[in-house]
């Protein structure tokens, strides 16, 4: 899918891009995301040849990053990789760690022992929970990363340096968006992972976390799973292209008699209780078709986090909301629910926005940090 142009190369979001500022004598280095749903790597590497070969392509979904040629912005190397696991299957993860010899792209950490240890950033919950397995199986420390602060730096980092990052989803069109950084703060950031968290970000380094809810992306997947017997995410996402939520889902015309409810603002269509059919029909979970439970569901959650959403870019009067997380997963139904409800509840006062690089915000954080952290003192090979 061809997306734009920057500095004359062709930018595509499942291809990988050479900065601009890549030099020969530089490493590579390794930043861990580990989620509730899935372990985010960021990866940096020296050698166009590097890169994927097909084992990795089995293995991981590519993304790009262009860092902004433009800007004095630093970035640490040259070719950024990204892959992603299920956190489930962090034995695949580490097994690809291994095959790449990318624990070898982290820091050393002066130990009060005496011994110099080998450290990657890691951030999210399993840089805890994991903290001992990396170590056994890999040797390293992880030298953990608040999540929060991940999540806003790689967010930042990516609207600021990479363009086109940001896009709106309008009646079934993606439109890029042109960031203005002089004019970019403050604005709410929506990380949909496995839960939710809802972030007022006023600068770098500069954020409050305002809410967040725990109907996210791991609700969908797993009451999804239950529901329908779906083996994997794409299956339950690609499910729900097929179903018609108003099987399940009771409409205010299904109480109103197929009228609107005018007065209040909603239109016979509008639904008026996610799967509230269910609770009049005489009928088993067996009678009703797993995409329609599918649609419902995705609706239901997608419209949800977009009312909440919006009500808390009320409460600090933002009228930007950026929503990032693998739930997303550049679903057109997802988007289009959301921007759907962001444009409802704020009758057309606020926009939502896409992050091209959605799920990566957390750990493209983590990798910066390396940076921030006097990365340089500590370069590694
Ligand atoms: N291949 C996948 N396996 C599991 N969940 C996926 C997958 N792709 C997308 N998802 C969705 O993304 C969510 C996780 O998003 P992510 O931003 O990685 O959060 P976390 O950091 O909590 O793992 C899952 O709960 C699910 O809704
Ligand atoms: C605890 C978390 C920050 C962990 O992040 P995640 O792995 O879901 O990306 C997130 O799940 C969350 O914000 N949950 C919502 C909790 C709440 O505010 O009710």
């Amino acid at each position: 899918m061809e997306v734009g142009m920057q500095g004359g190369r062709l930018v595509e979001p499942d291809s990988e891009i050479v900065s601009p500022t890549l030099s020969a004598d530089e490493v590579s280095h390794l930043a861990v995301d580990i989620g509730g749903s899935l372990i985010k790597l960021v990866y940096s590497s020296i050698n166009h040849n590097s890169g994927i070969d097909d084992k990795e392509k089995k293995y991981s979904k590519e993304c790009s990053v262009v860092p902004n040629g433009s800007s004095n912005y630093p970035v640490i190397c040259g070719r950024l990789h990204f892959a992603k696991f299920e956190t489930n299957k962090i034995n695949d993860c580490v097994e690809f760690i291994l095959s790449k010899q990318l624990h070898h792209g982290g820091s050393w950490h002066h130990e009060t022992s005496g011994n110099d240890k080998k450290a990657i950033k890691a951030t999210g919950g399993g840089a805890y929970k994991f903290a001992d397995l990396f170590k056994e199986k890999l040797g390293v420390s992880l030298d953990k990363v608040d999540e929060m602060d991940c999540l806003v730096a790689g967010s930042n980092f990516l609207l600021k340096e990479v363009h086109p990052e940001a896009f709106t989803y309008i009646d079934g069109r993606e439109e890029y968006v042109q960031i203005d950084i002089n004019d970019l703060y403050p604005y709410l950031l929506v990380n949909i992972g496995s839960g939710v968290s809802m972030i007022k970000v006023d600068g770098d380094g500069k954020f409050e976390r305002v809410s967040g809810t725990s109907v996210g992306g791991g609700t969908f997947w797993g009451l999804g799973k239950l529901l329908t017997k779906c083996k994997s995410f794409d299956e339950l996402l690609e499910l729900s292209h097929k179903g018609n939520n108003r099987v399940i889902d009771m409409l205010v015309g299904d109480i109103y008699g197929g009228t609107d409810y005018t007065k209040i603002g909603l239109s016979s269509t509008n639904i008026a209780s996610s799967f509230g059919k269910a609770i009049s029909e005489n009928k088993e979970l067996e009678d009703y078709g797993p995409e329609d439970i599918s649609r419902s569901l995705l609706r239901m959650i997608s419209n949800n986090i977009g009312q909440i959403s919006y009500l808390n870019a009320l409460r600090f009067g933002l009228k930007r909301i950026f929503f990032g997380g693998f739930f997303i997963r550049g679903h057109a139904y997802t988007m289009d629910t959301i921007s759907v409800a962001v444009n409802f509840w704020s009758k057309g006062e606020a926009k939502a926005m896409f992050l091209r690089h959605e799920g990566f915000l957390g750990a493209l954080g983590a990798f910066r940090s390396y940076e921030s952290h006097g990365f340089d003192a500590n370069m590694t090979h």
